[in-house]
């Protein structure tokens, strides 16, 4: 099968962009490979600090290893709050035991910070949700810096510690990986139901009891919540990567095909860890084919916005540069072949009794639209991928992909919800920003009204009671990006907005902060750059200036004179919030590059250094390393 050309120029396009940083990238690992301290020419002080609280057998084998003996590191995120993280409390033992039986050890090499953004939504915390992907990048990278694995089960799933994971792990790329998820939890309350309810809640038509017995019937067991939002979609994303194994991200949690992909994941590790025949790093499996795949995978199943962030972040991390015209360039051409809530009433449980990722990976793969000569964790290409995982006795044993069994959720390519993808890039006199067309009503595609202008979504929250949101209008919340106040997402606008639309209003809403995988059917322009805190056009915006977010042609704009607009002074920088930790994270917003470069002050920093070190870096190194010997 030839390549789709957009796909193919694509790929070729960040390849071309990437060249100088990528080289640099496999460069580094390539030290790190060959120089850096592992286990076996750690000094017998470290390495006896390393073994010390290990059963004298495990030491033995970790001092004196057989010869293909690798020790895995787990990097775990496991809390009991959060419901998706806490499945992962008997991993650690449950991974010793399947590493076992391969001839392995394992130790954890740290513990990483996970949070949630449902109970963060609408709270100070969120303010720090973004952030803590480099937290979690950064501790990734100190329990990895021990140097004691020779390969590494990363444990995590939701919004911001699958990207913070691999932001991390992605420094230690020498090493083979894999991500392990947990599952998402059994569907509980439909998502449709939930919503509707919280409508009514917003119009005051339901008390507090009764809401409170909806979310909880809806986020009611262990796992991930059961919407499309950023978590499943990172479980997507890792799937069409190949980091994890194939048609791993969708099963349920605590179940006994659960446990043997667990168990098939640590052998497949065991089996590519260095020292073996075929050891497979992540260095290899994250390149310019494996993140193009990975875009097509968002745009064919409508997956959550916040990826157009998160992806950037993780590529950039892998000295790949991604912008939103690749995104956008693949959106023209990949099918939207899914519809998941907030899309549709169905949920990723749902989607996944449909066919799930297998049916989408065979279908577009049948026409050119994946690479299908990247490695993956399989061993094989994403091909693998279209495979449906099944139980047979304690294994997994995978069987062809069938053709979609519920076309309301999952179509084959002959009858596409829509023949161009998920996410559209919005451009105009007001900057760059991204949509989720496809939970967008075709009717509610294009808004022309005048702007109502806000800083925080309590405002817009309070004007809606007041009645003063009671005709057509573009709601635009700006200082919301990375370095205004860490750029959260405004979910609790949904409900609210969601209401006017059913009063008959048309509305729109611009933000240069974030919405939640949550969010849709609102129609909303998000990420818009530049942000209002650098000096972003919507630090211009008044008051009843006519606006435009056309969702066909992808125009956001400003329908005032021009000379007028730029002649307007901006509205007046935010000042820094303090308060439930937040000031901790002032170099993180002080530094934030945009969204489209991935918002993360930690990577933009790393980079401007290792520009710096440049052309003399691999001699560098070299040299570090000869000393060390
Ligand atoms: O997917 C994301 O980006 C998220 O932030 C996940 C959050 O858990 C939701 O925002 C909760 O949203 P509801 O379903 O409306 O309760």
């Amino acid at each position: 099968m030839s390549l789709n050309p957009v796909l193919e120029r694509v790929t070729a396009r960040i390849a071309r962009r990437s060249e100088k940083s990528r080289k640099l990238y496999l460069d580094l690992m390539a030290h790190n490979l060959k120089y850096a301290p592992n286990r076996k020419t750690l000094p017998c002080s470290n390495m006896a600090h390393a073994v010390a609280a290990e059963p004298e057998k495990v030491k033995e084998e970790l001092i004196h290893p057989a010869p293909h003996h690798p020790n895995i590191g787990i990097i775990t995120t496991y809390n009991d709050m959060l419901s998706a993280h806490q499945p992962y409390e008997h991993y650690p033992e449950q991974i010793r035991l399947f590493a076992r039986e391969k001839g392995a050890t394992v130790q954890v090499a740290a513990g990483a910070p996970a949070m949630c953004d449902g109970v963060t939504q609408g709270q100070e915390g969120m303010d720090m949700s973004l952030f803590s992907r480099d937290v979690i990048a950064k501790s990734t990278a100190i329990g990895l810096s021990h140097c004691m694995y020779d390969s590494v089960a990363l444990l995590g799933v939701c919004d911001k510690i699958v990207p913070g994971l691999l932001m991390g792990a992605l420094r230690f790329g020498h090493l083979p990986q894999i991500l392990i998820p947990a599952g998402p939890m059994p569907s509980g309350m439909p998502n449709e139901e939930k919503s509707k309810i919280r409508k009514l809640f917003v119009e005051g038509k339901v008390g507090l009891e009764e809401a409170m017995h909806a979310e909880m019937a809806s986020y009611h067991a262990p796992g991930t919540c059961t919407f499309y939002g950023t978590a499943n979609t990172n479980q997507m994303v890792a799937e069409f990567m190949g980091l994890m194994m194939p048609d791993s991200a969708f099963i349920i949690t605590n179940t006994p095909l659960r446990t043997a992909m667990t168990r098939a994941g640590i052998h497949r590790l065991v089996d590519i860890s260095l020292g073996s025949d075929k050891p497979l790093p992540l260095m290899d499996l994250v390149n310019e084919k494996s993140v193009t795949n990975a875009i097509v995978g968002l745009m064919a199943t409508g997956g959550s916005t916040n990826l157009t962030i998160h992806l950037i972040a993780i590529a950039r991390a892998a000295g790949l540069v991604v912008d939103w015209d690749d995104y956008n360039a693949l959106s023209e051409v990949v099918p939207d072949l899914a519809k998941i809530y907030p899309s549709s009433p169905t949920d990723i449980n749902g989607f996944h009794r449909a066919g799930g990722i297998p049916t989408v990976i065979k279908e577009l793969a049948s026409i050119g639209l994946l690479h299908t000569d990247c490695p993956t964790i399989s061993g094989g290409s994403i091909l693998d991928y279209a495979q449906r995982a099944t139980l047979d006795g304690q294994n997994v044993k995978y069987v062809p992909a069938a053709p979609t069994t519920d076309t309301k959720t999952l179509r084959p390519l002959s009858d596409p919800f829509s023949k161009t993808g998920g996410l559209k890039l919005f451009k105009g006199n007001l900057g760059r920003g991204v949509s989720k067309v496809s939970a967008v009503a075709p009717d509610r595609l294009v808004t022309k009204a005048p702007a109502m202008i806000f800083q925080t979504q309590e405002d817009v929250m309070a004007a809606q009671r007041e009645g003063k949101l009671d005709q057509d209008t573009v709601v635009v919340v700006r200082f919301q990006g990375p370095r205004a106040n860490g750029m959260p997402e405004l979910h609790k606008l949904i409900p609210v907005l969601a209401v006017q639309m059913d009063k008959g209003y048309k509305i729109a809403l611009v933000t240069d902060g974030r919405l939640s995988g949550a969010s849709g059917f609102v129609p909303a322009v998000v990420h818009v750059c530049p942000e209002a805190q650098r000096g972003g056009p919507l630090a211009k915006l008044k008051n009843g200036d006519m606006m435009l977010v056309d969702g066909v042609t992808g125009d956001l704009k400003v329908l005032v004179d021009e000379a007028e607009f730029n002649a307007r002074p901006d509205a007046p920088k935010v000042r820094p919030d303090v308060g439930t930790g937040r000031e901790l994270f002032s170099a993180n917003r002080r530094y934030a590059p945009s969204a489209e470069e991935g918002a993360s002050s930690m990577e933009a920093l790393m980079i401007e250094d290792i520009n710096e070190v440049g052309d003399d870096f691999a001699g560098e190194f070299n040299s570090v390393g000869k000393a060390m010997r």
